[in-house]
């Protein structure tokens, strides 16, 4: 299997360095300031016990591959990115190449399966940074990640056990879920918080409403028939495979949607925080805390807020959550 990395920032960067430093087949696919790192310095990749240089086969885009049957393509970027992938994937002669949504959100599963018959959902459990050009960081040990990985919308076929064992291989944790939707339902949960982190910086006591977040995401999840995998730290894994620690020289670790926030980018949370609320809408399930978050991530692409810059306990007055 050559596997084809959509998307090189945090979690593209980790799964290609690594991926490429345990000798598998890889091609990363990455854009601006990191294309250009990259193939002039290779990737730099940082965990707890790892600081290299890797060389990475780069290129700007998937017309510039020549794809082959035997191709396993992960799509590495924030979900508002994923369509205009898709279309560029299928112009280069992708047809039924398995892809693997390496994404936050349950949205990219659906949304690839109008392109290509053959894609698999991953939850990815991999604290992971990218702020500068070049370096990618995972926050992880003893593992450098984790993931459950299954076909969409249900099963497992073989391209799964070998993506599972490449992964192992290079260093993750990974795991077949023929349910794996269940996982990515489970996982969504924790993401309903990334916007409150990036608002309020990652250590503000924001905890009840990340809280009010995920009830009011459980009550949706019911009204839509909608079972899900608990991965938070009550699953054993966590506490077996990915613990934080510090990565000497590296960035503090921080959520996501903050790095985009960091560098400039457009947000996620239309697909996170947003897959509640399109639920909701759809299951006669009112989301005021959700909405209220949502609303949140506009103020601050509109007004142009720095992450952590808006105070807790007055954006929650203003907002009618106090
Ligand atoms: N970071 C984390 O800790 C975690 C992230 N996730 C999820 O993983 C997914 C990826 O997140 P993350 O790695 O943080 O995101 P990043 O923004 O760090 O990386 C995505 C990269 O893809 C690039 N990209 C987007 N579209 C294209 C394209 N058409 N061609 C080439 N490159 C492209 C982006 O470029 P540009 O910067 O120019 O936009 C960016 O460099 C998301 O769904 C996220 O929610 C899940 C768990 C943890
Ligand atoms: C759970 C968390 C916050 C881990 O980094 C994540 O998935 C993200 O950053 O999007």
């Amino acid at each position: 299997m050559r596997i084809i990395v959509y998307g090189v920032g945090a979690i593209g960067g980790v799964l290609a360095g690594a991926l490429a430093r345990s000798g598998a087949e890889v091609i990363g696919i990455a854009r601006g300031r990191m294309l250009e790192a990259v193939q002039q310095k290779g990737l730099r990749l940082m965990s707890p016990d790892l600081d290299e240089v890797i060389r990475v086969p780069m290129v700007g885009s998937p017309s510039e591959i020549d794809f082959r049957p035997d191709d396993a393509i992960l799509l590495c970027m924030k979900t508002q990115d994923t369509q205009p992938a898709l279309e560029a994937l299928r112009m280069a002669g992708v047809t039924d190449q398995p892809v693997f949504c390496t994404q936050n959100g349950v949205a990219n599963e659906p949304m690839a399966l109008r392109f290509f018959p053959n894609v698999h959902g991953m939850t990815v459990m991999l604290p992971g940074t990218y702020l500068t050009p070049g370096e990618v960081v995972s926050h992880c040990t003893p593992k450098l990640g984790m993931f459950d990985i299954g076909r969409f919308p249900y099963g497992k076929d073989a391209a799964d056990d070998a993506l599972v064992d490449a992964l192992w291989k290079a260093g993750f944790a990974a795991f077949v879920k023929p349910d794996v939707m269940a996982s990515k339902y489970g996982k969504l949960l924790l993401n309903l918080g990334n916007i409150s982190g990036a608002a309020f910086g990652s250590a503000a006591p924001d905890g009840d409403l990340r809280k009010a977040a995920q009830r009011e995401a459980r009550t949706v999840y019911e009204a839509a028939g909608i079972t899900f995998a608990d991965v938070s730290n009550a699953d054993e894994r966590r506490d077996a495979y990915i613990r934080v620690a510090e990565v000497p020289g590296a960035p503090a670790m921080s959520n996501s949607t903050l790095q985009s926030f960091q560098r400039g980018n457009s947000v996620e949370t239309d697909f996170l925080n947003g897959e509640i609320c399109y639920l909701g809408r759809l299951h006669g399930v009112k989301t005021p805390v959700n909405d209220a978050l949502m609303a949140l991530a506009v103020r601050m692409l509109r007004e142009r807020i720095e992450p952590g810059a808006l105070d807790l306990q007055a954006t929650l007055h203003e907002s009618g959550l106090a």
